[in-house]
């Protein structure tokens, strides 16, 4: 696996100015045809020169992506996350803040990005993304440890899962595939709250109230290994902050068991909260307003 690196987003706004390239003598006939303005959102406001050079030439490898992947079909258009992206058409605000997520991962590089962007898109098609949002999972079983609950402080959406012990995990994770269909669905649906205008990010919150080691056997360290890749591979800076709540000091250590799968980036991103809705408050209150919190945590919100 590749290690993506992730560059945090840039907080300078900064318009891209086309350089000046005054000659001395300009000839007649060979005044420089004047860029095209770029459209522009709350999220590519953000992008620094060098990433919006970087799109610019991603841009231009978008034909041969589709014709990788679509193969003879050649669609005019690519639909991903909800975002039309035209490879040959005018450049599109919310089109550049997703292709943007590929180049980030994989630190402007273009064709690595491009790489991620193929995988990303022969993934969905093989996976079935687009059904997955109509897919139906049993209540009894999934019911109670997948939440999408409130914004953060800046409208970000917020997904909770609780895999504590006080869950029927063996049949959560009896049978792997039906969990990680299960996960991605919930994945989606965070993503289906952003607008890729102002928001194109989440918060995830694990809860692992009552945990045992005997929680944790062969087939959830499988869905664990398994969703925590795809989220690596699949979902280019997505996670805006994770938190690990509720997770008694003896389990911290089972963190850094996915320090080999997880980039330093992403890692970057996770805290480890203590147990009780006074410690979890202080920390999660931080980013989350009271009211949209559950009391469970240290909050206002009569949630799950
Ligand atoms: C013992 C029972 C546990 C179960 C059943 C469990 C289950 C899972 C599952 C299903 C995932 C997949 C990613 C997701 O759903 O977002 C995951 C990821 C993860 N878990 Fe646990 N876990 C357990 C304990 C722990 C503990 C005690 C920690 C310590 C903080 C921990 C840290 C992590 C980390 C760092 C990830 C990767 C997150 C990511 O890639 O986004 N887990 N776990």
């Amino acid at each position: 696996m590749t290690e993506p690196v992730i560059t945090e987003a840039p907080t300078t706004i900064t318009e891209e100015v086309p350089a000046a390239t005054k000659t001395a003598e300009p000839a007649e006939s060979t005044t420089p045809a004047p860029e095209v303005e770029e459209p522009q959102n709350a999220l590519t406001k953000k992008f620094t020169d060098a990433e919006w050079k970087a799109l610019k030439e991603f841009r231009t490898t978008l034909p041969s992506v589709v014709e990788e992947v679509y193969k003879s079909e050649k669609p005019e258009t690519v639909k991903l996350w909800g975002v039309t992206i035209d490879p040959k058409g005018a450049p599109d605000a919310r089109a550049s803040v997703v292709l943007m997520k590929f180049l980030r991962a994989r630190a402007l590089n273009i064709e690595e990005a491009r790489t991620m962007l193929v995988k990303t898109l022969n993934w969905r098609l093989e996976f079935k993304t687009d059904e997955i949002l109509k897919e139906e999972f049993p209540q009894d079983v999934f019911g109670n440890i997948g939440h999408i609950y409130g914004k953060d402080k800046d409208g970000r959406p917020i997904t909770y899962n609780l895999y504590g012990g006080n869950q029927d995990l063996k049949a959560v994770f009896g049978d792997v595939d039906r969990f990680i269909r299960w996960r991605i669905a919930l994945m989606e649906k965070g993503i289906a709250l952003m607008d890729f205008e102002n928001i194109d990010q989440m918060i995830q919150i694990h809860d692992y109230e009552g945990v045992t080691l005997s929680s944790r056997d062969a087939n959830s360290k499988k869905a664990a290994s398994t969703a925590s890749t795809m989220f690596q591979d699949y979902y280019p800076e997505f996670l805006y902050k994770k938190f690990f709540v509720n997770v008694p000091a003896i389990f911290t250590w089972i963190f850094w068991l996915f320090k080999p799968i997880i980039s330093a980036q992403t890692l970057a991103k996770m805290s480890v909260v203590g147990t009780g809705p006074k410690v979890i408050g202080k920390e999660l209150l931080t980013v989350i307003d009271v009211k949209e919190l559950p009391k469970r945590y240290g909050g206002e919100a009569e949630a799950f």
